[in-house]
């Protein structure tokens, strides 16, 4: 479960305080798949952010099966953040340098495991990709690039995938291929999945939507998904 309770957030700009988001109480159940969504600049990244453990609030509480992430130290939420958290990024963030197996790959290795090539070229295998294990990004495409990173975020099983506009750098039917597997490693990992998109289709293929207006819930709906 996530639990987001009375949280706020003011950056400064301009050298004055500007609210982002003010007063969200937000419960998530284990399992489920909800969109956030709205207008640009009505804080969606910045609370995906925060629930993910990447940022700091100014005021609130946030925690992910019982854990407070305000409080913890760097380092203690750097270990909590590779232990439980998946997080995809609209612009696929894969190290350059790396292939793709490597990249899958990294997350396991440093969580410990030992057959981590093996397993990451399994998990390239079920996003299609079990020709592409040793191209570098820049050798994949855009979707092809997503779906890399779509299989680093699952890698460790976590209970908790976070995704920040993951269709957003894609044309709509490479977008899709990528919605189905995320809903198809949803359905197989178990995960808890938070996304921000403009995309409405894939809104409404999420369990609920919430809607953010100037930093505040808007709404809050079942889609019947
Ligand atoms: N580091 C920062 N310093 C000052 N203001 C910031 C900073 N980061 C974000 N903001 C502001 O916070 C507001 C919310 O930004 P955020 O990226 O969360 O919105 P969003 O809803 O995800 O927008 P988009 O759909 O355009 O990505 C925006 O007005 C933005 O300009």
């Amino acid at each position: 479960m996530i639990s987001v309770t009375k949280l706020s957030m003011s950056l400064a700009a301009g050298g004055r305080a500007v609210p982002i988001l003010d007063d969200i109480t937000l419960e998530i159940p284990d399992k489920q798949m909800i969109a956030i969504v709205g207008a640009s600049g009505s804080g969606k990244s910045t609370l995906l952010g925060l629930m993910a453990g990447l940022d700091r609030p100014t005021t609130g509480s946030i925690t992910l099966d019982g854990t407070e992430l305000t409080t913890m130290s760097e380092s203690a939420l750097a270990k909590f953040r590779r232990a439980k958290i998946g997080y995809i990024f609209q612009s696929f963030h894969l190290i350059p340098t790396l292939t793709a197996r490597e990249n899958v790959a990294a997350p396991l290795e440093l969580s410990g495991e030992q057959d981590g090539q093996v397993r990451a070229a399994e998990l390239l295998a079920s996003v299609g990709l079990a020709d592409r294990l040793d191209h570098y990004p820049v050798q994949l495409s855009g979707g092809e690039q997503q779906r890399v990173a779509v299989a680093r975020a699952f890698a460790c099983r976590p209970p908790f995938l976070f995704a920040d506009e993951p269709t957003g750098n894609l044309d709509s039917t490479t977008g899709i291929q990528v919605v189905n597997l995320l809903l198809n490693m949803h359905r197989d990992f178990g995960t808890t999945l938070v996304l921000v998109t403009h995309d409405q289709h894939l809104a409404g293929r999420m369990q609920r939507v919430v809607a953010l207006r100037d930093g505040r819930i808007e709404s809050d709906q079942l889609t019947g998904s």
